[in-house]
């Protein structure tokens, strides 16, 4: 197993041609951009966590029924450091680091409680990010790096602290229909102040100003104190409906006195985060006309949750999919040493991915009685009126054994009916990739021995009428090393395969991607 996930991957920076198989639609013509680790050992170190690995972006050019591949690390300030030092000299999710004493760009960056915390890393590793016309690589610091989508090379670093109060920031952000981005980060660093942010980035910046990044334009949308101004939520997305923004206060929090002290105490952030068992998971809904938050208290079990499907109103209801999880075991079993031989056998989640839809009513009877449910839209769900005027939401099961949920972003933030998702069963490697029905719960499946696909990435056809209209694209690599892994791509119809694109390199297993239409591609004269 170390040869998919711990042995170092190398870049292809040249454009290599990949063998067609089966046909891909001629309407098909732009880049799909994808990220993950792909350097676990540097020297003599070695990352003791699959999200620790250095960012290797890389890329499939579908161009007149060809298809071509790419990949190049990004070259943060963090690879360079590690590259020049050739050891590991930057912190990341899963390893503490001790940096080099001469030259050390990564030294104290705030103080809190009279603790140092060190310079987070930008080895934006997880996700991509669209502003405007240009295209940024994303992790979960205040760090995130523009890159060049057609040679992925790496351009200028953005520090969101320097334009908000925020020391992290998601890596699933949201767009709506006039192009902004909307994304949410933690500020931990004011003493007593712990909250959450809302923030907005606008896609172009006024005509005489121009050159000036988009990020000096950005706007602060809402900032929500967090519950515990020392146990702040972790979260690694949001939900977005029409009007409102969805943001779930999980109990699987952020130990601030923790992270203050572990440079100190020689353990890594992850050590910093912890599952609160007996305590809620709060709602909260901020209207983003108004900037105002819902006042009603909104609350459910305990839960963890990485991934918001999606989210919409109806009929005074806001409705939210998530997939949520028993436990924090997910994070534990990306640590290298559990990922080695037969690990599907030893490594077993202890809670399956579960696919939960919240109904919560926004607009409800006043003087309903107290113990009486609210929903009035056709599901399981339900949502209890307490005696202290909150409100208790149990969700309805959609299904189970599903992670890296993609839908049809054209219907986000409104009544949807597809989740394109990996299939996952006790194991945190994805065996197939799905089609799940949310209204009739029916669920199609692809999958072959020895593939382990990557997060399906729809793509809608030029003439889509249908949500469904469109194609799935998914990066398959494989356990058998005798077989060369390739892009593979399914009538997002009949899940049926159109085609694939065979590449004979030694190839990542990624995290997330985006697909960039040719036409949202500047050329390389402008
Ligand atoms: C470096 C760093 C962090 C990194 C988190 C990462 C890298 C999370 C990756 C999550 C993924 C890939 C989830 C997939 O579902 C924290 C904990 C935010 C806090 C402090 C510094
Ligand atoms: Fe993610």
């Amino acid at each position: 197993m170390d040869i998919i996930f711990g042995r170092n991957k190398e870049e292809h920076p040249e454009p290599i041609k990949a063998e067609v198989q089966g046909q891909f639609p001629a309407w098909l013509q732009g880049t799909l951009l994808r990220n993950g680790p792909g350097m676990h050992t540097i020297g003599d170190t070695k990352y003791n966590h699959w999200f620790d690995g250095l960012a290797l972006l890389h890329s499939f050019t579908f161009k007149n029924g060809e298809v071509y591949y790419r990949s190049k690390y990004l070259r943060s300030d963090t690879y360079n450091c590690n590259i020049e030092a050739n050891r590991i000299v930057v912190s990341e999710f899963g390893t503490m680091a001790y940096p080099d004493p001469c030259k050390n760009i990564f030294a104290k960056a705030f103080t809190y409680l009279s603790h140092t915390i060190p310079e987070f890393t930008d080895n934006c590793l997880i996700n991509i990010m669209k502003t405007g016309d240009d295209f940024y690589v994303t992790s979960e610091t205040n760090f995130i790096r523009k890159i060049n989508p057609q040679t992925l090379e790496t351009l200028e670093k953005v520090d969101y602290s320097k334009y908000l109060a925020v020391n992290l920031a998601t890596s699933h952000p949201h767009y709506d229909s006039a192009g902004n981005v909307l994304n949410m980060g933690t500020s931990i660093v004011e003493k007593g102040r712990t909250k959450y942010v809302i923030f907005k980035i606008p896609p172009s910046v006024p005509e005489k100003e121009k050159k000036k990044s988009c990020f000096k334009h950005l706007e602060v949308v809402c900032s929500i104190p967090s519950r515990s101004l020392l146990h702040p939520s972790y979260y690694h997305s949001f939900g977005m409906t029409e009007n409102y923004i969805v943001f779930v206060e999980q109990p699987f929090k952020l130990d601030i006195v923790k992270m203050a002290t572990a440079y100190f105490r020689g353990v890594n952030w992850a050590s910093c985060l912890s599952f609160h068992k007996d305590d809620k998971t709060w709602f909260h809904f901020v209207d983003k006309k108004t900037k105002k938050e819902v006042s009603t208290k909104f609350y459910a079990d305990a839960l963890v949750l990485f991934h918001h499907i999606n989210a919409y109103e109806e009929d005074g209801h806001i409705v939210f999919d998530i997939i949520a999880y028993k436990d924090n075991s997910l994070y534990d079993m990306f640590y290298l040493r559990n990922l080695v031989e037969d690990f599907e056998e030893k490594n077993k989640l202890s809670s399956r991915p579960t696919c939960k839809r919240f109904v919560v009513p926004l607009q409800y009877d006043k003087d309903a009685e107290v113990g009486s449910n609210l929903v009035r839209l056709p599901s399981t769900a339900t949502a209890v009126k307490e005696k202290d005027g909150s409100i208790y939401c149990q969700p309805e099961i959609l299904c189970e054994g599903i992670e890296l949920p993609r839908i049809n972003y054209d219907y986000n933030g409104k009544k949807y009916k597809y989740v394109f998702a990996t299939g996952v069963q006790w194991s945190p490697v994805p065996t197939k990739i799905v089609k799940f029905n949310t209204q009739t719960k029916e669920m199609l499946h692809w999958g072959e021995d020895h593939c382990w696909p990557s997060e399906p990435v729809f793509v809608p056809s030029p003439d889509a009428k249908e949500e469904d209209d469109g194609v799935v694209l998914t990066c398959v690599v494989m356990s058998d090393p005798k077989q060369a892994p390739f892009l593979l791509i399914l009538d997002a119809k009949t899940f049926k395969e159109l085609g694939r694109a065979r590449v004979d390199i030694d190839m990542h297993l990624d995290l997330h991607g985006i697909f960039i239409p040719e036409k949202g591609l500047k050329t390389e004269m402008e």
